[in-house]
C-alpha cells in the first residue's frame, strides 16, 4: 500500500513538497505499524490472560496506526484536490 502510494505520488504532477509529504507520511505509517507490533508482542509476552489494560494498550496502539493512515489519506485528498483545481500541489 505504501509502495503504491509513493509510486502514484511520483507519477502525478505533484510538487516536490507534495511528494515529500506523501513519502514521509508513508514512512510514518510504517513506523506506527512497527510500534503497534512491538506493543502487541510486549502485551502478549506479559500475560496471555484477557485484561482491560491489555485491551487498552492494544487498542490505543492500533488507533495510533489508524490515525497515521487517516493523516496520509487526508494529505492525498488535499493534494488530489489541488491537482484537479489546477493549482500546484
Ligand atoms: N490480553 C487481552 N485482553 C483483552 N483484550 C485483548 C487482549 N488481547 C487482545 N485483545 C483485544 O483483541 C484485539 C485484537 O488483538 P490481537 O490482534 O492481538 O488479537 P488477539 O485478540 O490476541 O487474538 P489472536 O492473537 O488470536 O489474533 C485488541 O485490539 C484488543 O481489543
Amino acid at each position: 500500500m505504501n509502495a503504491c502510494s509513493a509510486a502514484v505520488a511520483l507519477v502525478l504532477p505533484l510538487s516536490a513538497e507534495g511528494r515529500a509529504l506523501i513519502v514521509a507520511l508513508g514512512v510514518l505509517v510504517l513506523a506506527a505499524e512497527a510500534l503497534n507490533t512491538g506493543i502487541e508482542a510486549a502485551v502478549d509476552h506479559t500475560s496471555s490472560e484477557r485484561s482491560d489494560l491489555a485491551r487498552y494498550a492494544k487498542d490505543a496502539a492500533s488507533a495510533g496506526v489508524a490515525l497515521t493512515a487517516v493523516a496520509a489519506g487526508l494529505a492525498w485528498v488535499f493534494l488530489i484536490a489541488g491537482v484537479v483545481a489546477g493549482s500546484p500541489a
